[in-house]
């Protein structure tokens, strides 16, 4: 086998790894959103505001701390969780709305 063709089989074993963790993170997601509409419909039905800063900053502090000992850039940690909690604020804001109307 030449180099060439070592590197391609390197390369689709890589990606079959990366295949692989990219359904793990969806299944994941899945998951984290199932619950968070279950925390969502309860906060509509008690007149618990959708956003929760506090606990947030807590996650925040905690993935980053998380993010140094895994060798992860803590900042885009913070971001990527920002985005997810954006979105999950956004469903609590909905199901808000669907709960008054
Ligand atoms: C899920 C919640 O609602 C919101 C979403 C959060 C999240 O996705 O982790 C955290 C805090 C809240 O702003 C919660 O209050 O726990």
């Amino acid at each position: 086998m030449d180099d060439v063709e070592r590197a391609r089989q390197i390369l689709a074993e890589e990606r079959q790894s990366i295949d692989n963790i990219d359904a793990a993170l969806v299944n994941l997601l899945a998951e984290r959103f199932r619950h968070t509409q279950r925390v969502g419909r309860l906060k509509a039905e008690h007149g618990l505001p959708p956003a929760d800063p506090a606990r947030e900053q807590d996650q925040v502090a905690r993935l980053k701390a998380l993010a140094k000992e895994s060798g992860l850039d803590p900042v885009f940690a913070e971001a990527f969780l920002r985005f997810i909690v954006t979105e999950v604020i956004r469903h609590h804001e909905q199901l808000r709305r669907d709960d008054g109307a």
